[in-house]
């Protein structure tokens, strides 16, 4: 190493200069945060370097433990926060420390430009490192990756880009692994140099960090200012709630306050502990296209890796961690997929927090109303993947319906009508569009509740024959529906007397006539009682509200729906008696079903047209 070696400038990523700019003239009040996301990053490579060693024991055997010390300096205004953890390599600050790798900080990016007022977003994302900037004007990064003779400083004063030289000699011997972050703080941030201004953020974000936090104080000795237990490894009766709380947002490295903690013990065949936390506020990437869960694995208090994939994806919101006593210390990544000891922990623990979701569904509405609504259509990926827990989960959903909001199931059953024997429900866009559906009529006229299925994934689930407690769910866009044997609701009995007022046969024939072959069935509804007509799948078909959205992503084709007439509406009445016009009647009903789906006409301009001409008719002109 030597000390002569000259300074290599190197451009900030554009996104991160853009980031550095914000931080640097951040009005944000919480600057706190900027301790808590280096104390994460010293922990994080500590966590590596443990596990690294455990493959390679030469890693550590200098004796010096992982651990992380905060050094206020008065006299030069600075901060260091040094870790002797991982450390870095020359390529990794540049990587690390010079692009955005964090999936959190990109997306915290795009919402700023959308964003009037960037500061307080900056709360709700955490932008790891970079936060540092918000109270420092200089920082210099000198790091040993575990195992290297060689050290390298990275320097930047948060403009357009960044030094990168080798470490001085006397540098190179004080940092004997790992990472030392010295920070210059700006005027404004000398707070940050009182001890009990650190000892106070530390004990408030940091105390559950497994590894021991030094604060090394300008007079006297070294003192360690954090807890350092594996919270998870504590029994539950020495626990508060804000321990829970704080422990959350340190594992989970979150803001918001956890809606339900689970924490427990298993014992027998296999022991480990769970300490797992369902977020109150959804994240930004919860429909990532990897669906990655984030509950991290650690063997006897050792983290191991935080993608073992504890959870199945449609729980990937589910924070935390379980912590093996049984599994072998060295499983490699690889291993942990088909690790039966780890399939049983999945199974087990799977099981446990769909039975806690439900409970907490039932015992406390409220809060469960809360993980609902942020993670909902994740949890209802789950009655399409996981057959054997379908039933729970058909149990724990909540559901718009026309009767209301957050109904469960099982409330709807209770609501049942006389001689209803089926759960009905209509897929669709919007709970607004939905409400007007004409297929509803029938069922708005026996009072029948109806579950509005808005969310992308209801589609899916629901295209396989499902039952809740032996009651079937039946779509009412698809096949037969009957209400016959259920009573017409009070108001609507009289409507009851009308005889159809169109001959049914004649009436089909000619529609069929009309519209060839782009329907595969006309028939006489059962759903309608106002609206003139609707187009619905045949028994065998996909819901069309699936057939549409396979067809957009190219994965299906739309087969042909079937039109069903209210014979009872004037204007199918029309029909039958009016031959001249039949034509675009028959057209007519087929395109307004169309639109009340939420589909268009294949030819708008023709539809418009022939409205125009019986709009016309009608006048008398
Ligand atoms: N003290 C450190 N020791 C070793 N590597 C570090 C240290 N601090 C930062 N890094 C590296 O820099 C990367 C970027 O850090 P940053 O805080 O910006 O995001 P992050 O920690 O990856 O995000 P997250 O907190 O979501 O994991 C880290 O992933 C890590 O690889």
């Amino acid at each position: 190493m030597t000390t002569t070696a000259a300074a290599e400038s190197q451009p900030f990523q554009a996104e991160v200069a853009e980031l550095l700019h914000l931080m640097v003239h951040s009005v944000y009040s919480e600057t706190d945060i900027f301790l808590r996301e280096l104390i994460s990053n010293a922990s994080d490579a500590c966590d590596k370097l443990r596990y690294e060693a455990i493959a390679n024991p030469g890693l550590i055997t200098d004796g010096t433990p992982p651990e992380i010390k905060i050094v206020p300096n008065k006299a030069a205004d600075t901060l260091s926060v040094i870790d002797t953890g991982i450390g870095m390599e020359r390529q990794e600050l540049i990587d690390n420390l010079g692009t955005i790798a964090r999936s959190g900080t990109r997306s915290f990016l795009s919402k700023l430009t959308e964003a009037k007022d960037g500061a307080n977003l900056i709360g709700q994302f955490g932008v790891g490192f970079y936060a540092a900037f918000m109270v420092a004007d200089k920082i210099i990064v000198t790091s040993r990756r575990a195992g290297s003779d060689e050290v390298w400083v990275w320097t930047s004063e948060g403009g357009s880009g960044f030094e990168i030289a080798p470490a001085s000699e006397e540098a190179a011997q004080r940092v004997a692994r790992g990472t030392e972050i010295v920070l210059h703080l700006k005027k404004d941030a000398a707070k940050y140099l009182e001890a009990y201004e650190i000892e106070r953020i530390v004990r408030e974000y940091s105390d559950n960090i497994q590894f021991p936090i030094l604060l090394v104080p300008e007079e006297g000795e070294p003192r360690q200012i954090n807890s350092a237990s594996a919270l998870w490894q504590r029994s539950k009766s020495e626990l508060k709630p804000e321990d829970y709380a704080q422990a959350y947002k340190q594992i989970a490295g979150a803001f918001d306050e956890p809606a339900m903690t689970l924490h427990y013990r298993a014992e027998g065949r296999q022991s480990y502990a769970v300490l797992l936390f369902a977020p109150s506020q959804k994240p930004f990437d919860l429909f990532q296209v990897e669906r990655k869960g984030k509950v991290k694995l650690y063997v006897r208090r050792v983290f191991i890796a935080d993608d073992a994939e504890l959870l199945p994806a449609y729980l990937r919101f589910i924070r935390g961690v379980i912590d093996s006593e049984d599994l072998p210390l060295n499983i490699s990544r690889e291993m942990l997929q088909n690790n039966p000891q780890l399939a049983q922990i999945r199974k087990a623990v799977t099981s446990r927090v769909v039975s806690e979701l439900e409970t907490l569904g039932e015992k406390e509405p409220e809060t469960f109303a809360k993980i609902w609504d942020a993670f909902g259509p994740v949890i209802k990926e789950g009655l399409w993947e996981d057959f054997e827990r379908r039933e729970k989960l058909l149990a724990l959903s909540r559901f718009t319906t026309t009767s209301g909001e957050n109904r469960s199931l099982k409330q709807y059953v209770d609501d049942f009508k006389p001689n209803q024997t089926e759960i009905y429900y209509l897929v669709g866009d919007s709970v607004e569009r939905l409400k007007s559906n004409p297929k509803l009529e029938s069922a708005r006229a026996r009072g029948i509740e109806v579950l509005l299925l808005t969310d992308p994934v209801d589609a899916f689930w629901t295209s396989a024959p499902i039952d809740f407690g032996g009651k079937p769910l039946k779509s009412l866009s698809q096949g037969d529906v009957d209400f016959g044997l259920i009573p017409l609701a009070d108001d609507e009995a009289d409507d009851k007397k009308d005889e159809p007022a169109a001959d049914a046969a004649t009436t089909i024939a000619v529609i069929k006539d009309a519209l060839g072959e782009r329907v595969s069935d006309v028939r006489a509804s059962q759903r309608l009682t106002s609206s003139a007509s609707c187009l619905v799948a045949g028994g065998d078909a996909r819901d069309r509200a699936l057939e549409r959205l396979l067809a957009q992503q190219n994965r299906g084709e739309i087969t042909k729906p079937i039109l069903e007439i209210n014979l009872r509406h004037p204007l199918v009445a029309a029909l039958a008696t009016d031959g001249a016009q039949a034509k675009d009647l028959s057209l007519l009903l087929f395109e307004q079903a169309q639109i009340l789906d939420g589909e268009m006409p294949a030819d708008p301009a023709a539809f418009a047209s022939r409205m125009n001409q019986l709009v016309l008719r009608g006048l008398g002109k």
